[in-house]
């Protein structure tokens, strides 16, 4: 089912300077990372799809509804979302009432937008910090903040902007969690990522943004073996895709359970 369907799009911060040239582009369920250089266009594309900028040209379809002519507060009950940095977007003075703001926004009573709050709180491992001032957490925990207020709203489209920048280990796997649930229920996640580890082991597609325009979209392997397209958009594989690669293997390996595998196997023959 198409989700999102965006047609000949295009967007000027100023007269003359087009930030997004002439996109099409269609969203099913499928999990999808938006990469690419700074500058060549994400978040002004993230933020057209939620209804916060208006198109200078094209259409926006949002699950069947025509969003160039929707405000972004009549698509939250479908698209959500999250700020790279969290401070655009934190605003209210304890954890638990900054989750529950998206829920009371949309109309759920009290009780339940509580209940989404807290549950949303728990998914993203802030179950304890539910009554501190968010201003006093850390980055990354503000961060995982802004995703449960997302999440607490429970809109069919996810959009995270950078979720994994100043997660340690532990946050990113976290986040990881996170968007594995999400598309267990069903939801379209999409995020714009420099991470490409994170997103050749946790995406379905790739769709790689240059200078305003689509210049490829696939799946990891096949984003990623192309490193020809790699270097013209300065994306760096992998990590153990570059090893593979410096070992002389003509595979593209996304992640090291299958480079593992794939030397077991080696081994194996070599016996
Ligand atoms: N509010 C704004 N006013 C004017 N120009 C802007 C504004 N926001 C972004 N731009 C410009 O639009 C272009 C695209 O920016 P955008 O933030 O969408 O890119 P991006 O791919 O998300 O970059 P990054 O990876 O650094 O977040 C850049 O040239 C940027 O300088």
């Amino acid at each position: 089912m198409i989700r999102i369907a965006v047609k000949d799009l295009s967007f000027s911060y100023r007269p003359g300077e087009e930030v997004l040239k002439g996109i099409t582009l269609e969203f099913d369920g499928r999990s999808t990372a938006i990469v690419g250089q700074n500058g060549s266009g994400k978040t002004t594309f993230a933020k057209l799809l939620k209804g916060l900028l208006k198109p200078t040209r094209g259409e926006i379809s949002i699950l069947g509804r025509p969003a160039n002519q929707m405000t972004a507060a009549a698509l939250a009950p479908y698209i959500g979302l999250v700020f790279q940095n969290p401070n655009d977007q934190i605003f209210k003075s304890t954890v638990l009432d900054e989750v529950m703001f998206g829920p009371l926004n949309i109309g759920e009573d009290l009780e339940r937008a509580k209940e989404k709050a807290r549950q949303a709180l728990e998914m993203v491992g802030l179950g304890d910090r539910a009554a501190e001032n968010p201003q006093d957490l850390g980055l990354s925990e503000k961060k995982r903040v802004c995703i449960a207020s997302i999440v607490a709203m429970e809109p069919e489209i996810l959009i995270l902007d950078e979720p994994t920048i100043a997660q340690d280990h532990a946050g990113v796997a976290i986040v990881r969690r996170v968007i594995g649930e999400l598309k267990e229920r069903g939801k379209l996640v999409m995020a714009i990522l420099h991470d490409m580890d994170f997103v050749a082991g946790n995406f379905e597609r790739v769709i790689v943004f240059h200078r305003g325009t689509v210049l490829a979209d696939g799946n990891p392997r096949e984003i990623f073996s192309r490193r020809e397209l790699l270097e013209r958009t300065g994306l760096e594989a992998p990590h153990i895709t570059r090893l593979g690669w410096s070992l002389g293997r003509r595979e593209t390996y996304l992640t090291e359970a299958e480079f593992i595998q794939a030397m077991r196997m080696e081994r194996g023959k070599g016996r």
